[in-house]
């Protein structure tokens, strides 16, 4: 999702407002090669030893990067100057083969436009429709089966690797929320396992170009074809032929249909963009970054919770304790509240917190597109690059007190029971301002879905139960080697599970 803060250079702790400090050229490049597979951390160190926990990266030759873990700061940029921070050419360049000019790549008009158009999908009537016919054919199809089968264990021990069950997961909800039918089927050319590997493909090299030090050296290979490149030409075809295809199919079709279906109230996001007059091509830009940005980030968070349960067995008991009593008569499985009620909370708390620790996007960019200065004094110049750092940001003792590095879903309750919530430019895990995220009410339905099916029924045990797995950022993050796990079916189990039931709490971050 987010282009990398990136680079070596000369790394200026921000504190003497409009003049940043810098660290010798060469010493910084010999502490950037020796940190360059721990980048995070380092970033993070230098991050919490800077007064305004913001740093300048100034390499030779490439973008001034300003990286801030300062709340003041983000606010400026996602939300007080937010018309002079876009995304910006530097960014829609290494995503525009894949995306195209889909909300997730577009800047100004063009992405107020479809920002606009695209909300209603997000809306809590679709989110119970759509979104919940796609979970539960989804969880029924595979996900809980894939578990139940490991727990049977056919006569050995079965290890599953839960990461990339959920990530399969997460690819086909929100296929069938973007191309499925009523029912939630997709009706594609091709199997969407080969949709989600050509995903993978394009949305990896496409990474790599993030983070290539010289943006040229990709430039050149894509203009010869060759490599990694064309390997992303391909993988971008065998994804835009399909999504055409169905775009070509539906638009038409549902032109026909639409004022009928309008009628209904159940117009979808394909038929309104042909009604609204955007050409096929702009279509499947929209559903080609619908997909990228609801495809790994949900699975990413989820994958981190299930292994914070089985470390702090505590919180994983309250957890069940809340789903439990939220089920009520039994039958249905809690979690996700479309009218705001305050259930689930607990389940809520833990999952903030997992995010806080482990978010799915670790670092996101904006480009300047004019001189400015930040709240703390630090001066940018207009072509700058401004990287906010949630990864930073959660583990900042700064924002969160000496616990910050510690697991306590606590903090959580305690900041809602006060009455303030968090804000979002201190957790701007799901960015903040006019750019936030437009799926984060569907993340927290699918999250808690997903928490509350599969623990309710299992209880994962991971294979290698010590040290931290290691965090890779990525456009989006994951658990690297996956999360390994045996699965034993709990007692307290209940056979069946319906959305009905599914009860989402307001928001603690708004
Ligand atoms: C835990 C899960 C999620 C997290 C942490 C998350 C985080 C983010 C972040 C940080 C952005 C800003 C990225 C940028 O502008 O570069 C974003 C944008 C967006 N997200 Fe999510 N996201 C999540 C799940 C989802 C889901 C399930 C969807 C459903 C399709 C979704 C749809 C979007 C869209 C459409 C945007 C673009 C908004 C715009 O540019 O106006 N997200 N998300």
């Amino acid at each position: 999702l987010a282009a990398a803060a990136g680079g070596g250079g000369s790394c200026g702790g921000s504190d003497d407002h409009a003049a940043p400090r810098s660290y010798p050229l060469v010493g910084c490049l010999l502490d950037f090669y020796r940190n360059r597979r721990r980048l995070l951390a380092w970033y993070t160190g230098l991050l919490a030893a800077s007064p305004s926990q913001t740093i300048v990266v100034d390499r030779l030759g490439a973008r001034r990067t300003v990286v801030t873990a300062n709340p003041a700061n983000v606010e400026h940029v996602l939300r007080a100057n937010f018309g002079n921070y876009p995304k910006g050419k530097a960014f829609t360049d290494v995503l525009g083969d894949l995306l195209g000019g889909g909300i997730f790549n577009a800047d100004g008009e063009r992405w107020f436009a479809q920002r606009k158009l695209v909300s209603h999908e997000f809306s809590a009537r679709v989110m119970r429709e759509a979104v919940g016919v796609a979970l539960e054919r989804e969880a029924r199809a595979r996900l809980l089966p894939a578990l139940d089968a490991a727990a049977e264990g056919g006569g050995g021990v079965v290890v599953v690797d839960v990461q990339e069950l959920l990530r399969q997961f997460a690819f086909n909800v929100i296929c069938r929320v973007a191309l499925g039918g009523g029912g939630g089927e997709v009706a594609l050319a091709l199997p969407l396992s080969r949709l989600a590997a050509a995903f993978d493909a394009a949305a990896a090299i496409s990474a790599r170009r993030g983070a290539a030090p010289v943006a040229a050296a990709w430039k050149v290979k894509r203009a010869l074809g060759v490599g990694s490149e064309r390997r992303l030409r391909e993988e971008v075809k065998v994804i835009r032929d399909a999504i055409m295809e169905f775009v070509r199919d539906s638009s038409s079709r549902r032109r026909r249909e639409q004022l009928l279906a309008a009628a209904r109230g159940r117009d979808d996001l394909v038929s309104r963009m042909a009604a609204s007059g955007y050409p096929d091509e702009a279509i499947c830009d929209m559903v080609v970054s619908f997909i990228m940005a609801g495809r790994d980030t949900t699975s990413s968070a989820l994958t981190w919770f299930f292994w914070l349960m089985t470390r702090h067995r505590n919180v994983e008991r309250e957890v069940l304790d809340e789903v439990d009593a939220c089920m009520g008569d039994g039958g249905g499985l809690a979690g996700v509240d479309l009218e705001g009620s305050r259930r689930a909370r607990v389940l809520h708390a833990a999952l903030c917190e997992t995010m806080r620790l482990s978010p799915p996007v670790a670092w996101d960019s904006k480009h300047a597109a004019e001189d400015d200065v930040l709240p703390d004094g630090t001066r940018v110049g207009r072509g700058d690059r401004v990287t906010y750092f949630p990864y930073g940001m959660g583990r900042m003792e700064a924002i969160w007190g000496a616990d910050a590095g510690e697991f306590r879903p606590g903090r959580w309750l305690a900041a809602a029971a006060a009455g303030g919530g968090v804000s979002p430019f201190k957790y701007p895990v799901f960015q903040g301002g006019p750019r936030t995220c437009l799926g984060k009410d569907m993340a927290f339905v699918q999250m808690k879905f997903v928490a509350s099916a599969v623990l309710r029924r299992f209880e994962l045990r991971p294979v290698a139960p010590e040290g931290s797995p290691e965090f890779v950022p990525l456009l989006t993050a994951h658990m690297a080697g996956g999360l390994k796990v045996t699965v034993r079916r709990r007692q307290r189990q209940n056979g069946t599970f319906s959305i009905d039931k599914i009860v989402m709490q307001k928001p603690v971050v708004d």
